[in-house]
């Protein structure tokens, strides 16, 4: 039993999802904005404290979260959250590299709807650090309906899990315009594809992306309603209102926001992206159809 102390930042859904997780094992705290009335919940304060943090607060909101807040005091980090920073495109752990030194984070990935986690389901994810240290110590947290993975593929682990997002919106574009199973099942697939061509430019380990980072998360995000961003896409193929679409979610949609760093890296890098490209110009006003046939075309 690992007796040092352990805290979840972000009380959001995968938040709760995972100190419900980890605090089946040994005493985890929880903290968020906003007190809430959850076994456990600490301010923040006393949640900075503890030896591991656990922060599931939304991509965008990072850089800022960890300015105001942060002090970093030799806490070993597990990164939850899955997305780009969309204002600057860069990746999450180019972000926390300011704040906490390399060997103390890890970042989780894997298929994981909170809504299944939270009932004690199974599954397995994947602790990415270039720390086996720091793999085992996590490890030790986590309870015996969430089998681990290790490994030291960070970049890919981050985005295949971003990138995932945004495919999961097209594929609810796919599902919303009812183009049949095949077009949806051809969608995914290439943009598996899409996916790991964009992940090995940026130095990404080409297996993460079949494993369960890669194509588990994605075939879960995009062939179901449970996924966020699926919901997304289904509202955009039903010309409903970005903001109307965000607002009936009441929840954060990441694909959103990263779709427009994918944009603006694959324009920089000069990489093929065709399906994030069509899901950024859907967000911005193109009507799904249009996107489509181009697609077809291309
Ligand atoms: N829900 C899920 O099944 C999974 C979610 N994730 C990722 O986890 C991250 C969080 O997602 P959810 O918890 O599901 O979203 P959510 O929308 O349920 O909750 C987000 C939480 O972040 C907090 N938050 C927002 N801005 C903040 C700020 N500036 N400072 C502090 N807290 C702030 C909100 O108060 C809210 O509690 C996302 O990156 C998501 O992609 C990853 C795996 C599974
Ligand atoms: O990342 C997730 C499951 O692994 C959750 O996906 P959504 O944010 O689309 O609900």
């Amino acid at each position: 039993m690992n007796q040092k102390s352990i805290a979840v930042i972000g009380a959001g859904k995968w938040g709760q999802a995972l100190h419900f997780a980890l605090n089946q094992r040994q005493k985890c705290f929880i903290t968020s904005r906003t007190k809430r009335d959850i076994e456990n919940f600490v301010d923040l304060k006393t949640a900075l404290d503890c030896d591991y943090l656990v922060i599931a607060i939304p991509a965008q909101e990072i850089r800022s979260w960890l300015k105001e807040n942060f002090v970093f005091k030799g806490q070993k980090i597990l990164v939850a959250s899955k997305g780009i920073e969309a204002t600057t495109g860069e990746f999450l752990n180019e972000i926390y590299a300011s704040f906490v030194p390399d060997e103390n984070i890890g970042f989780i990935s894997g298929p994981s709807f909170a809504a299944e986690v939270i009932k004690g389901l199974p599954c397995a994810l994947v602790i990415n650090t270039i720390s086996k240290k720091l793999y085992v110590e996590f490890e030790m947290f986590f309870p015996d309906f969430i089998k681990t993975y290790y490994s030291d593929d960070v970049i890919g682990a981050e985005i295949a899990g971003a990138y995932k997002n945004v495919l999961a919106i097209a594929s609810g574009i796919c599902e919303g315009l009812n183009l049949g199973k095949n077009a949806q099942a051809s969608l995914i697939a290439r943009g598996l594809v899409e996916m790991q061509r964009f992940g090995k430019h940026f130095g990404a380990d080409e297996s993460s992306f079949i494993g369960l980072s890669g194509a588990g998360d994605l075939f879960l995000t995009a062939n179901s309603t449970m996924s966020r961003n699926y919901r997304v896409g289904l509202g955009l193929a039903q010309n409903k209102k970005l903001d109307e679409i965000l607002i009936e979610l009441g929840e954060v949609a990441e694909g959103v926001k990263t779709s427009i760093a994918i944009k603006d890296l694959s324009k920089e890098h000069n990489i093929y992206t065709p399906i994030a490209n069509e899901v950024y110009q859907i967000i911005n006003g193109k009507n799904p159809k249009d996107s489509l046939r181009d697609l077809l075309k291309n």
